[in-house]
């Protein structure tokens, strides 16, 4: 490299891909026709920040791995070092960590079986771990109950609002994180855990449904998936009607009303967000929001909408359709659209990450909307995957 980069990123791949059960170890096997490891360094190079990528490879895959990585690379071919791994992802993480560069201030680890982590995760990382010192880490919310079992039978159900599940690039302070490893005096899941058995602390930064990791045979059925069918568009619809609560301020399409009637609901009421919501599930085929984020989940008692959306547009892209673009109609005799119209456009556009176009009426004196009692919203969303 001419510039001495100030990020490493090492890319851990030297597992054999025991569970995965196939010839090749894992980071050698193919998703529709490119290795795991390839797909895995196109996000690195792809992400913003220029750094030294350290692959660390099985001993007998050195010659591959390096070959895979110069490809990789293209021009950027000075940013990259080749190293044998060790027995455990531990060992490895630490023969990468050796050969960073002296210039290094901020080390990725990144576990090359999360083949499809986009490359807007690993600067999400990169500018989190600066911005904050300390380590950071991609989290998903657990959506499934989660029970405590012994010996085979349930023994209780785990309060899951605090508990998140866990991806890479795990991002950290160079020189905090060499210590980590320097002292470090047990075997860890993860980087993290290994930096806060040294004192360090650790951030959250949202995750991504697309990095999950490559582990069984399933999961490799799931990537290829992801990558390779194409559905084509897909278009879905939604409802949503709340009736108006004088009590409560109103959040209506992510933007607080003043001096309107609030809407009733077991979260904020937002019927725009929720109709979005259902638009896109309903694209996706995943359902709606009522089976995905049930009434009876306390988690969601007086939230704002805006974590609706969020969990909707992971599942959504987790089952490989990106978001072209969102219809919104709104039915009410209040709030009065016109004045805020673009506003309300820029909002959700921001929320869901395409367009959103809005239209307003109000419904001539007839029905419920008609009678003021409430505000009803249908969308539209466009898929493509
Ligand atoms: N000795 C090891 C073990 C694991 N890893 C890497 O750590 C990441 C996460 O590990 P995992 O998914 O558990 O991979 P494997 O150890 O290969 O899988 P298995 O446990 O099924 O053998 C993978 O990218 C893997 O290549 C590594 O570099 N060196
Ligand atoms: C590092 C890791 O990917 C974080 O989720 C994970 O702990 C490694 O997976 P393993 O199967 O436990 O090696």
């Amino acid at each position: 490299m001419t510039d001495q980069p100030t990020l490493a990123v090492i890319v851990v791949a030297a597992g054999s891909g025991t569970r995965l059960g196939q010839a090749e170890p894992k980071a050698f096997v193919e998703v529709r026709g490119v290795t795991i490891l390839e797909r895995s360094l196109d996000a690195v190079f792809d992400a913003s920040t220029p750094a030294q990528v350290i692959v660390v490879a099985p001993a007998a895959k050195l010659a591959s791995a390096k070959s895979i990585a110069l490809r990789a690379a293209g021009p950027a071919a000075g940013a990259v070092t080749v190293v044998e791994g060790g027995a455990s992802r531990q060992a490895s993480v630490a023969a990468g960590l050796a050969t960073v560069l002296p210039g290094v201030d901020t080390v990725l680890v990144h576990d090359a079986a999360r083949a499809l982590a986009p490359a807007e995760l690993f600067d999400r990382v990169v500018r989190q771990v600066r911005s904050t010192g300390r380590g950071v880490i991609p989290a998903l919310p657990v959506t499934d109950t989660v029970k405590r079992v012994a010996d085979g039978v349930v023994a209780g159900t785990v309060d899951r609002s605090d508990l998140v599940h866990v991806q890479t690039p795990q991002g950290f302070p160079r020189a905090a994180l060499d210590h980590a490893y320097a002292v470090a005096a047990a075997e860890h899941t993860d980087d993290a855990a290994l930096f806060s058995a040294d004192g360090g602390e650790v951030v959250t930064v949202e995750g991504d449904a697309r990095a999950f990791k490559i582990t069984t045979p399933w999961d490799l059925r799931r990537a290829e998936n992801v990558l390779g069918v194409s559905r084509g568009i897909r278009t879905g619809i939604g409802l949503d009607v709340h009736a108006y609560d004088e009590e409560s301020p109103l959040w209506f399409g992510g933007l607080y009303w003043p001096d309107e009637p609030g809407l009733k609901g077991h979260s904020d009421g937002d019927a725009a967000l929720h109709a979005v919501c259902d638009a896109l599930l309903s694209a996706a085929g995943l359902g709606d929001l009522g089976t995905r984020f049930g009434a009876a989940d306390e988690r969601f008692r007086d939230a704002r909408s805006e974590v609706f959306v969020r969990e909707t547009l992971a599942l959504v892209a987790g089952a490989g359709f990106t978001v072209i673009n969102v219809a919104l109609q709104i039915t009410a005799n209040r709030p009065r659209i016109g004045g805020r119209r673009g506003e309300l456009e820029r909002r959700l556009g921001e929320l869901v990450g395409a367009p959103v176009s809005v239209s307003a009426t109000t419904a001539d004196g007839l029905g419920m909307t008609g009678r003021g009692e409430g505000i009803a919203c249908i969308a539209t969303a466009l898929l493509s995957s």
